[in-house]
């Protein structure tokens, strides 16, 4: 039996103070900017992936790299979801300690776990760095998020950002959480984030059997790409996909790689929250 997600972990990351959106990564926020660039930086931006394809056999079945695989126009019809106007408002709604605390909403929601400070806060920020004002905490300090922090987009879906497991989880962490991922109807899609120089660690595959128990869709999300150097991304990439692969049943087949520093693979990670949420054109 799971003793959900409270031992102590000891590998902590210690970052300075810098803000998570550098001036640099700030202007991608726009796939219009993005699209001004050099094709290679571009394409670093927009589908991370393609920096470790090239270091892969060519007899390799690379079928779940790009599995979902939008085009420009896609990523930038999803990028309008992402962007607030008086008829499509973004921002935070309420935040909620217990299940029954959370907000009766009917749009379709994804939510975002993981351990403390592996970058969900900051992966959200991102993902909303078109909306100004919006306020999105992050912090270096482990444990930082303690509720359930729910976010509207417009009517269209809502986005939650969950406290983190492990350690410095808040003591009232398995009461939260579990319930929503097990009740929550119009939960869409769990994002189950994973540091991308450490890989799976002993609470993630803990939160992985909570998710393949409550039968519910999820997908795995490599944060801090930017920190990872290219062997240690693609070792710890092909052995997520093979986990994934040989050991669950509900989690989406294609990891997605981000660094919410240097904003790669946000933009596709918009449009595959569109996507989830049925929002994405075709
Ligand atoms: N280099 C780098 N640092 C990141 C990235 N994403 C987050 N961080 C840093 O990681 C630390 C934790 O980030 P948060 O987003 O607050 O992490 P969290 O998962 O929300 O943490 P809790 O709320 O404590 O569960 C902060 O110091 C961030 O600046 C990234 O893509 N690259
Ligand atoms: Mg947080």
């Amino acid at each position: 039996m799971r003793t959900l997600l409270r031992p102590a972990l000891t590998a902590r990351e210690h970052f300075g103070a810098c803000g998570i959106l550098g001036r640099r990564a700030a202007s991608y926020a726009s796939i219009k900017d993005v699209t001004k660039l050099q094709e290679k930086k571009m394409n670093k931006i927009l589908f991370p992936i393609l920096g470790l394809e090239k270091y892969l056999s060519p007899n390799m079945d690379k079928k779940h790299f790009r599995l979902f695989d939008p085009s420009l126009e896609q990523i930038a019809k999803a990028e309008e979801l992402f962007r607030p106007s008086d008829k499509h408002p973004i921002d935070y709604v309420t935040s909620a300690i217990r299940m029954d605390h959370a907000p009766s909403l009917t749009q379709p929601e994804v939510c975002f776990i993981g351990r403390s400070n592996v970058g969900k806060s900051s992966l959200i920020k991102a993902l909303f760095s078109l909306v100004p004002g919006i306020e999105v905490r992050v912090s270096k300090t482990p444990g930082h998020t303690k509720k359930m922090n729910f976010f509207k987009v417009g009517k269209v879906f809502t986005l939650v950002d969950m406290p983190g497991y492990g350690y410095k989880a808040p003591d009232d962490f398995v009461e939260m959480v579990e319930p929503y991922l097990q009740v929550r109807k119009n939960l869409k899609r769990t994002f189950l984030l994973v540091d991308s120089a450490l890989g799976f660690q002993k609470a993630d595959l803990i939160a992985v059997e909570m998710c393949e128990e409550f039968g519910i869709p999820y997908v795995i999300v490599a944060t801090k790409i930017d920190r990872s150097p290219t062997g240690v991304l693609l070792t710890q990439y092909l052995q997520i996909q093979e986990f994934i692969e040989k050991q669950t049943q509900g989690c989406y087949p294609q990891p997605f790689l981000v660094s919410s520093m240097q904003f790669s693979g946000i933009h596709l990670l918009r449009c595959f929250v569109a996507h989830v949420t049925r929002n994405l054109p075709t």
